[in-house]
């Protein structure tokens, strides 16, 4: 059988307990650790689930499924993904590996950003579509997000901005000469988030939002050092400092409001006279 545990939000303690004891006698045990990462360390892990855990890179789970698979319709195999396997990350092309050896796979859910990120304030039923945002390059701006925003938008629907994640990425000169060196680790920030957000405003001009836009910045959503910071897109850009370390996400705010949502979010807000301007003159009761 596969087990695809979920792990949750924050550290070792946020399995459940269904998904300990798969854990613990599973054959073999991996940790997806490239789409979403735990704030605790690999040793942390294998030291609460009293196992040795295989780190599985993009590489392995893209390119070398079957290495996972092996036997595992005749042994239980225990492929943990931090947060839910199918909250944002859908590992859909390991499932239907599996089915087609004929493995048996089942899932032990947990929590995922898609659900955690309520603890901001804004009711999850008024949520539209999530989007992604990644890191801007020279001559890649990749800008799809915009639209799905638009479409949010026009019905007063809040957007789930999830952030881009580096880890094991090689650099160009080492990848054009073949050499496995890889770049540091890196977590896109809010502040990264909303001046990209605001970039392409400025380039398409189809007023879908603007720097007075509402939005919250939320990092390390679930954990004890969890962090929201609310504010218009501009006062977001030099939001880092308050937010501190990995991983954030962003929310922009749709029109479709509450004043129930206002009094909690209001708490969190960079400038409350600010704040309180705004909500009144574009989101109170605005569709
Ligand atoms: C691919 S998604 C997460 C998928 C994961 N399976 C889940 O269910 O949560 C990864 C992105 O979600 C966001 N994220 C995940 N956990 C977070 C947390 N605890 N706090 C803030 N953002 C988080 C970050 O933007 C991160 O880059």
């Amino acid at each position: 059988m596969l087990y695809l545990v979920g792990l949750g939000l924050s550290d070792e303690t946020d399995i459940t307990v269904k998904g300990l004891e798969v854990v613990k006698k599973a054959e073999r045990v991996y940790l997806e650790a490239y789409t979403s990462i735990l704030l605790v360390d690999q040793a942390t892990l294998e030291s609460y689930y009293g196992r040795p855990i295989v780190v599985a890179d993009r590489e392995m789970v893209e390119s070398n499924s079957d290495e996972i698979l092996r036997d595992a319709d005749k042994v239980d195999v225990a492929f943990c993904v931090v947060g839910d396997p199918f909250g944002a990350t859908t590992h859909t092309d390991l499932v239907l590996r599996a089915r087609e050896l004929g493995i048996q796979v089942r899932t032990v859910p947990n929590a995922s950003i898609m659900s955690g990120i309520g603890a901001a304030g804004l009711q999850l039923y008024n949520f539209g579509q999530t989007v992604s945002m990644v890191f801007f390059l020279d001559n890649w701006r990749p800008a799809s997000f915009y639209d799905r925003i638009k479409e949010n938008r026009s019905i007063g629907l809040h957007t789930l901005v999830l952030l881009d994640i580096k880890v094991k990425e090689q650099s160009l000169e080492n990848m054009a000469r073949g050499r496995k060196i890889y770049e540091p680790p890196r977590y896109m920030t809010v502040g990264t988030c909303a001046q990209q957000m605001l970039e392409i405003e400025e380039e398409k001009q189809e007023g879908v939002y603007g720097p007075e836009s509402l939005a919250i910045g939320c990092a390390r959503v679930g954990g004890k050092t969890e962090k929201f910071v609310s504010g218009t897109l501009k006062e977001l850009c030099d939001a880092d400092d308050l937010l501190g370390p990995p991983l954030h996400s962003l929310i922009l705010l749709g029109r479709r409001t509450h004043e129930l949502e206002h009094d909690f979010v209001r708490e969190f807000a960079v400038n409350k006279e600010n704040w309180d301007r705004i909500w009144k003159a574009e989101y109170c009761g605005k569709q």
